[in-house]
């Protein structure tokens, strides 16, 4: 990781590109510019996963979720947009800065585990994913009304490792679970509880950036359960509101 804070000028103009002319106003400073760094946190429990929970401004909230509002996609009866290859301007550099912020952002080294490849447990996500090109051909836009979420699923093998998740609006948890509970053996006698009491909690609040790589993206299901009683965090239930999210991937190529 750079702690250098990389090149701003570029930056900035990733920036200018995604979310338009912010120099009228201090608050509209984007992260990694004027002494603001992003921050990665490992989550020690699951390899490959990641949380930048500063990773956009409220006023790159409201930006990003106008372009997303301005596509049109949802109403009433849809709440799911999904589009492959050519993606939206505002996709394309939201794609940069999860780039830049993998670059110059501050990360809290893993201590709880026996470091056998330093490199690929202390990135955000692994070069080869880092530096594909494109490294997001495909994004899911998601609106989730209150109490609406999404099953414990781990994501189509027809995309390839690496997955970000932008939130937005309302904070949630996420959970995750493994997919072989307790090594793939005694998996049937392992009471709902017991599945349970195993499930990762992953606070997801608006403007925070996940990511998922290796185990987390093929050895884990994620989920997100809005259920009364299932948004717990810190000992209290989360306010549900509406969120969105966006979910930027890399098709694999297909077999010819
Ligand atoms: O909405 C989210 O945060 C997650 C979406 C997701 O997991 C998916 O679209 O595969
Ligand atoms: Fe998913």
């Amino acid at each position: 990781m750079a702690a250098g804070g990389g090149d701003e000028s570029h930056l900035r103009s990733v920036l200018l590109e995604a979310f338009g002319d912010s120099s009228d106003s201090e608050s509209d400073a984007p992260a990694g510019i004027g002494g603001k760094r992003w921050r990665w946190e490992a989550v020690a429990e699951i390899r490959g996963l990641w949380l930048c929970a500063d990773f956009l401004s409220a006023d790159e909230q409201a930006r990003l979720l106008a372009a997303i509002q301005r596509e049109g996609w949802f109403s009433d009866a849809h709440n799911q947009a999904m589009r492959f290859g050519d993606l939206p301007s505002w996709a394309v550099e939201l794609s940069a800065l999860i780039r830049e912020a993998i670059c110059v952002g501050d990360v809290n080294v893993r201590v709880d585990v026996e470091l056998t490849n330093e490199d690929e447990d202390s990135c955000p996500l692994p070069s080869d994913l880092l530096w594909r090109e494109p490294l997001f051909d495909q994004l899911i836009a998601n609106r989730y009304k209150p109490g609406e979420g999404i099953c414990a699923h781990v994501d189509l093998m027809r995309f390839d490792d690496g997955i970000a998740i932008v939130s937005l609006e309302s904070a949630c948890v996420m959970h995750f679970s493994q997919v072989k509970p307790g090594g793939g053996t005694a998996c049937d006698i392992l009471k709902q509880g017991d599945i349970e009491s195993m499930k990762v909690p992953v606070h997801l609040n608006p403007g925070s950036l996940v990511l998922m790589s290796g185990d987390a993206r093929y050895l884990w299901k994620h989920e997100i359960n809005r259920k009364p009683g299932a948004q717990l965090w810190d000992g209290r239930e989360l306010e549900q509101g509406c969120r969105s999210s966006v979910t930027l991937r890399k098709l694999l190529a297909s077999p010819n």
